[in-house]
């Protein structure tokens, strides 16, 4: 049984000029342990479409169709119901860090809480399991620095204590909402080459939603691109990046460093990386 099955999803926002239509049409299929990439440039729907199956959408904001998590009916759920899928079974990153994170509260704080109300842990448990969880997304001296407030770190370790958050009451599915975007491209290689060997780790299933193609190729199975609300092409990634079907495919590809010079390019990152590592 598939993960996550969303099906014939809608989004529509009521404005006072009409309705908005922000997801016309959009299916896909995750399997247990499996990462797919949303791909699209500003505008195409990524975002509220994701929002939606977490019942985060605007106030203004309507969604129809389907979506069902390990094998239950998630659209709509009422707000006590779909609090229980997230975080604890879905666990969310955004662009900006700060979405997530309490500018005024220690991390420390902000993690021991959510461990103490969804695993009922005690403080002292979730403390060291806070410490754990910032050691697994490689923050230097995360036993001192757990008890710092967000605005001490740069923005590349905010992003990776963003990240252990999310991961920390183990959920099923991620969705990483362009969690690389406000990042230098060398902290970039960091995040993502990151979130890759998490995956494996945990064995979390990975939704990566970005308009930026490049970072796609080596770090996701499936590709699915939208444009205007809708599914453009959804195809393994090695094959879309390959022979791109669509045109608007190509145009996205065609935007992205060559394809002809890829391997530089992978090997620029994977070097970028090595001196990332000590970023930060
Ligand atoms: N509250 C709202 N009211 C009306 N329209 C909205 C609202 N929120 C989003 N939209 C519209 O929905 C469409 C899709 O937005 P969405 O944020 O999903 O795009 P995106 O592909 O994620 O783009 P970006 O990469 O810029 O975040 C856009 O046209 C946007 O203007």
């Amino acid at each position: 049984m598939a993960l996550l099955e969303v099906k014939n999803l809608k989004v529509d926002f009521a404005t006072n000029d009409g309705t908005v239509q922000a997801v016309k049409d959009l299916s896909y299929t995750l399997e247990k342990g499996k990462t797919l990439a949303i791909v699209g440039e500003s505008g195409s729907g990524k975002t509220q479409g994701a929002f939606a199956l977490l019942g985060l959408l605007p106030k203004n904001g309507r969604a129809s169709g389907s979506v069902m998590f390990d094998g239950k009916e998630i659209l709509n759920l009422p707000l006590r119901d779909i609090r229980a899928y997230r975080a604890a079974r879905i666990g969310i990153i955004f662009q900006d860090p700060m979405t997530s994170l309490n500018p005024y509260l220690r991390i420390s704080r902000q993690m021991t809480e959510v461990l103490e109300l969804h695993k009922g842990m005690s403080h002292s448990a979730a403390l060291a399991e806070s410490v754990r969880f910032l050691d697994a997304v490689r923050i230097p001296d995360a036993k001192n620095r757990v008890r710092m407030y967000p605005h001490e770190f740069s923005g590349g370790m905010r992003q990776r204590v963003m990240i252990a958050m999310a991961l920390l009451c183990g959920p099923e599915l991620l969705i990483a909402d362009e969690p690389t975007t406000a990042l230098d491209v060398t902290v970039q290689a960091g995040i993502i080459d990151l979130l890759v060997d998490l995956q494996e780790d945990f064995g979390t299933s990975i939704i990566l939603i970005t308009h930026d193609l490049g970072i796609v190729a080596g770090t996701c199975e499936d590709t699915l691109v939208m444009y205007d609300g809708r599914v453009m092409e959804y195809r393994k990634t090695e094959a879309l990046f390959a022979n791109p079907e669509h045109p608007y495919t190509q145009g996205l590809l065609a935007a992205v460093p060559r394809l002809d010079r890829k391997v530089d390019r992978l090997s620029t990152v994977s070097y970028d990386f090595m001196s990332a590592r000590g970023e930060a």
